[in-house]
């Protein structure tokens, strides 16, 4: 029987770091010589010194004739000075052979080199021939459009350094100077497993309670990203034989230069990675591989690291959490610099972006907290000073517009929360609030990380959803944030959101929507939604379809369970109208999120009965009984509606082709 034990002990993230880089000791792999078309994303492992001067030779910069300048000196519209036309033309690699006389012009072509005696060129346009003359109407001086040779790369002088990250541009600059290939760092192999019986492989079918493997995709781009060489070695169910193996073929067969791991690092039953990578022999005889299991992050607590030794090599491992939130900070703040290291790229990560906080945000004490954020155009105001936390960087003009930096914490387990992120903050170990206003890094992640065009938060809509491709068809960056009817209406009057889109419904005067506006807000007409009681089609109980505004008397019944809406969703609000006062059906305190949540968890039996829109229970296969037609609308501060994005929100909404779309659909536009 498998015990499951608690982390009594966390190790400080720098402790962890300093002892995982002291075992692994990671310095840039051995140098390969690689032709020029691969060189592309690769690490300079050597120093470029050009062998010749680029140019090689003095050549023109334009159309037009070689010239002594002095022969130009006074010319002008009215008095041109006018020279002998030599027959010859010069073309670009052809090198000329003649001497310009004094008083002479020779024709030369754009890239042609300069002839013996000329210090400068005339543009064609500067010019007229005339029986045999040149008639140059405008004076030039000595080296007047010419590029002289050495004046781009001089012979000797070193282009690039080892370490740069071969781009475009520097692969263009090893062209110009004639090298057809170059030593670079070899990639380090980097060995990606998932663990855990209830993994699939994308792709292929989920039983109840199995889920599809994303870390290994992750890590793999990630390491790719970071010009490693991934070598995704699958998924190895929960069974410390296979796992004893899948390492050993790792190391020894494919000898990879750094082992990952994702899953099976917590301390509970099953939790048999870093079981595994601790039975590997350590990197000096007698110490243990085992460097740090347990770090003081939030998340990734579970972080285990590793070194074993193979032969000669030390080669570091990582247990990442299972959790994808987990996995993509444990590899962002601890894998990744020592790929880096190890593939001889600087420490250097992109400079943080420096952003407000419009909320408190809480941290726990005694673990430093990751918080993903979303980015969002801030007002113009003015910074008071003595709000900084800074953690370095930020050097920023008082008075200028920040952005504002948005938590949208999902939990470990999500995988949308870091990829719709722009970014995120790390609250120090010892901080327990970051006040409203605290001026904060944002560490972009991977990309550039900028404010969207337009931000929708609210109570989501598949109707909306067509707006929206609509907006992006258009160029517009919009990001929409479901965070129902009540989240919406709090981030408009805060001016956290341009557009917030609620159905809600007032009791005491049953009309949707108008009494919930905030001071400062518009309320804008959508479109109406059908909502409905949906529940399984072969459900008997249903069968008997209730009278709009009333419930069938089977919802009562302590065996029939209820799926309920998160509080905050209009939804909520009208089945708790619905419902009236007395005691609640079961499963009222099962919270779906969205209508497609409720209607997942009716078609798989979770539960019984829920409240959802028409076009969502109709897509599920679900038995749909109307209860009444909802107004959907849109909420936009005041301060906000100018915004170009805005805007054009609005016309889109306004179009008739989008009605009709919608109509289509199933919704009453
Ligand atoms: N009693 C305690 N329970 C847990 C603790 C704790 O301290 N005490 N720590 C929690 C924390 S924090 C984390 S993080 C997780 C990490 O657990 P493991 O690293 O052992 O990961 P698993 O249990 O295998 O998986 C966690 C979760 O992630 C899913 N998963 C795993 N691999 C993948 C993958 N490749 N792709 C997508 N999703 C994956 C897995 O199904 C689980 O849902 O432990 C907490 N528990
Ligand atoms: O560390 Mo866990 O990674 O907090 O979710």
């Amino acid at each position: 029987m498998t015990e499951q034990r608690q982390f009594l002990q966390v190790a400080d993230p720098e402790v962890a770091v300093a002892r995982w880089w002291a075992a692994a000791r990671p310095v840039p792999l051995a140098s390969e010589d690689v032709p020029l078309a691969g060189l592309c994303g690769r690490v300079l492992a050597e120093a470029v010194a050009s062998p010749r001067d680029v140019p090689g030779f003095d050549r023109s910069n334009v159309d037009g004739y070689a010239v002594r300048a002095a022969d130009t000196y006074g010319a002008s519209e009215r008095a041109p000075a006018r020279l002998r036309l030599r027959p010859e033309v010069v073309v670009p690699g052809v090198p000329p052979d003649m001497t310009l006389g004094p008083g002479e012009a020779v024709s030369i072509a754009t890239g042609g080199a300069l002839v013996r005696g000329a210090d400068a060129v005339v543009m064609v346009e500067d010019t007229d021939e005339e029986r045999g003359e040149l008639l140059v109407r405008r004076p030039v001086v000595p080296g007047a459009m010419i590029a002289v040779v050495g004046g781009d790369i001089t012979r000797g002088e070193v282009v690039l350094r080892p370490g740069a990250r071969l781009g475009p541009r520097e692969t263009a600059v090893l062209a110009a100077v004639g090298r057809a290939s170059a030593r670079v760092v070899r990639r380090p192999r980097v060995a990606i497993l998932s663990t855990g019986d209830e993994l699939v492989a994308p792709g292929g079918p989920l039983l109840p309670g199995q889920i599809h493997d994303c870390n290994q995709t992750f890590l793999a781009d990630s390491c790719r990203e970071l010009g490693a060489e991934p070598l995704a070695l699958g998924i190895v169910g929960d069974d410390p034989a296979g796992l004893d193996l899948a390492l050993r073929t790792a190391l020894h067969e494919h000898r990879c230069d750094v082992v990952l791991l994702s899953g099976g690092t917590s301390k509970g039953a099953g939790d048999l990675s870093a079981a595994a990578v601790a039975r590997l022999p350590g990197p000096e005889p007698g110490a243990p591989a085992v460097c740090v299991h347990g770090v003081a992050l939030k998340p990734g607590k579970p972080l285990c690291l590793a070194v074993t030794a193979v032969g000669e090599r030390r080669v570091p491992l990582a247990v990442l959490p299972g959790f994808p939130t987990s996995a993509l900070f444990t590899f962002h703040e601890f894998v990744a610099p020592l790929l880096r290291a190890l593939a001889g790229l600087r420490a250097a990560a992109a400079p943080p972006l420096i952003a407000r906080l419009p909320h408190d945000l809480a941290s726990e004490r005694g673990r430093r907290e990751y918080a993903l954020v979303q980015l969002l155009a801030g007002p113009e105001e003015h910074a008071p000073a003595d709000m900084s936390i800074q953690t370095g960087s930020s050097l920023h003009a008082p008075g200028a517009s920040l952005p504002l930096a948005l938590p949208i914490g999902k939990g470990s387990g999500s995988v949308t929360a870091f990829c719709r992120a722009d970014g995120f903050i790390a609250v120090p170990r010892q901080t327990e609030r970051l006040l409203a206003g605290a001026t904060v890094d944002v560490h972009p992640i991977d990309r550039d990380a900028a404010a969207p065009d337009l931000v929708i938060v609210g109570s989501h809509c598949t109707g909306l959803e067509r707006l929206v491709d609509r907006l992006h068809a258009r160029g517009l960056a919009v990001r929409l944030l479901a965070q129902g009817s009540q989240g919406g209406l709090a981030a408009a009057a805060r001016g956290l959101c341009d557009v917030a889109p609620i159905h809600l419904l007032d009791p005491d005067t049953d009309a949707y929507n108008r009494a919930f506006v905030p001071d400062d807000c518009d309320l804008v007409p959508g479109y109406g939604r059908m909502q409905g009681l949906v529940s399984r089609a072969d459900d008997p109980r249903f069968a008997a379809c209730p009278q709009p505004f009333a419930l069938p008397a089977c919802v009562r019944d302590p065996e029939v369970f209820l799926v309920n809406r998160n509080r905050g969703s209009g939804t909520r609000i009208l089945l708790d109208a619905l419902l009236g006062p007395g005691p609640r059906p079961s499963g009222y305190s099962h919270e779906a999120r969205s209508h497609s949540g409720v209607a997942a968890c009716v078609a798989s039996g979770r539960a019984d009965w829920g409240v959802a829109i028409s076009t969502v229970a109709r897509d599920a296969g679900l038995r749909f009984c109307p209860i009444r037609l909802e107004h959907y609308d849109f909420v936009i501060p005041r301060a906000r509606r100018s915004r170009p994005a805005v805007q054009t929100f609005l016309q889109i909404l306004a179009d008739p082709e989008l009605r009709a779309e919608l109509r289509a659909a199933g919704f009453d536009a």
